[in-house]
């Protein structure tokens, strides 16, 4: 009978690979019995021998822990917000001032995903702090909260001594609908809509209550690319895949802007062919060199702007 805390170490293993095969991979390898079976069987025996229980293990992810508040944390690198773009000719202008300063340039096209930015950061790979965007400069600090969501890692896969990633945090149109059904039956006031839902629900003082939500996590940024010598946004996003993040798989490579709108259209169309909320596509420059030589205006990156869906008619 193998000791204790290798029979611990094992469930751990196990239960986080798992989390990464279903929500890094979509390629789920575990029943939900099976899954739960480990988790309670991890539960147990962690609630048996507490001097085990560590802060990464997988246990941690149904919450218990109840903030009182929650505290400011002003983030590594300001978080700031996109131009925005509403049709063919703002896309063009974009692309003629980004020709201004580079020569040849590529495209990466990803979808705008309806929830709200959220800051992680790892140190020695394990989940140290996640934060709101807030301000841009300051956010909540939600990592108890963030725990919960098993589309977020709470240990890297491979070595990094310090990783800051952003991310949407957001609620899967599913959770949503099943989420307002409750309400209404306990007669508590609806959610407008999967973002208000997801913001209410990472601002949950206890997060078993966030835990019970259901939420999802794309992540698509990281600060420091060079570090990790990731020479494009594709690179940024193979790695965050690597790593064990939940990566939006729905992102193209166009290397004319005529594409990049003609894309735009198609979209327009696909918009509600996903099981979550997007409100645009997010347009790169896929090399960071070029990010970097494009730099920053006062509130936006030169290198980046948001395509945002035309407003559509709500049925009266
Ligand atoms: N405000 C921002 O910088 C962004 C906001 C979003 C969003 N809501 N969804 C996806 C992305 C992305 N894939 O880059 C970005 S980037």
């Amino acid at each position: 009978m193998p000791d204790v805390s290798q029979r611990i170490e094992a469930l751990r293993e196990q239960i986080e690979e798992a989390n990464y095969q279903y929500y890094g991979l979509d390629q789920p390898t575990l029943s939900d019995a099976e899954y739960d079976a480990l988790l309670q069987e991890l539960i147990r025996l962690e609630k048996e021998h507490p001097e085990f229980l560590t802060p990464d293990s997988p246990s941690q992810r149904v919450g218990g822990y109840i903030a009182k508040e929650f505290p400011k944390v002003r983030h590594a690198e300001a978080l700031l917000s996109l131009d925005n773009a509403f049709d063919a000719g703002d896309l063009l202008e974009f692309d003629r001032r980004v020709r201004a300063l580079v020569a040849e340039v590529e495209y990466v096209v990803e979808l705008k995903i309806d929830g709200l930015t959220v800051a992680l950061t790892y140190e020695d790979g394990a989940l140290v702090r996640g934060a709101t965007r807030g301000d841009g400069e300051v956010g909540e600090e939600i990592t108890a909260n963030l725990k919960t969501i098993p589309a977020i890692p709470l240990r890297l896969r491979k070595q990094a001594d310090r990783l800051d990633v952003r991310g949407e945090g957001y609620m899967p149109k599913g959770s949503f609908l099943r989420l307002n059904q409750e309400r209404e039956e306990a007669g508590q006031p609806l959610f407008a809509n999967p973002r208000n839902a997801a913001a209410g629900s990472l601002r949950q003082l206890d997060s078993r209550i966030t835990a019970q939500r259901k939420l999802g996590y794309f992540a698509y940024q990281v600060l420091t690319p060079e570090e990790g010598e990731l020479a494009s946004q594709t690179a940024v996003l193979d790695y965050l895949k690597e790593q064990g993040f939940s990566v939006n798989p729905e992102y193209r490579v166009f290397s004319a802007i005529e594409e990049v709108i003609a894309y735009c259209g198609e979209m327009v169309e696909k918009r509600h062919n996903y099981p979550y909320d997007i409100d645009g596509l997010v347009i790169k420059v896929n090399d960071i060199a070029q990010q970097r030589e494009l730099g920053f205006t006062a509130k936006s990156p030169r290198w980046a702007i948001a395509y945002k869906f035309p407003a559509e008619q709500v049925e009266t």
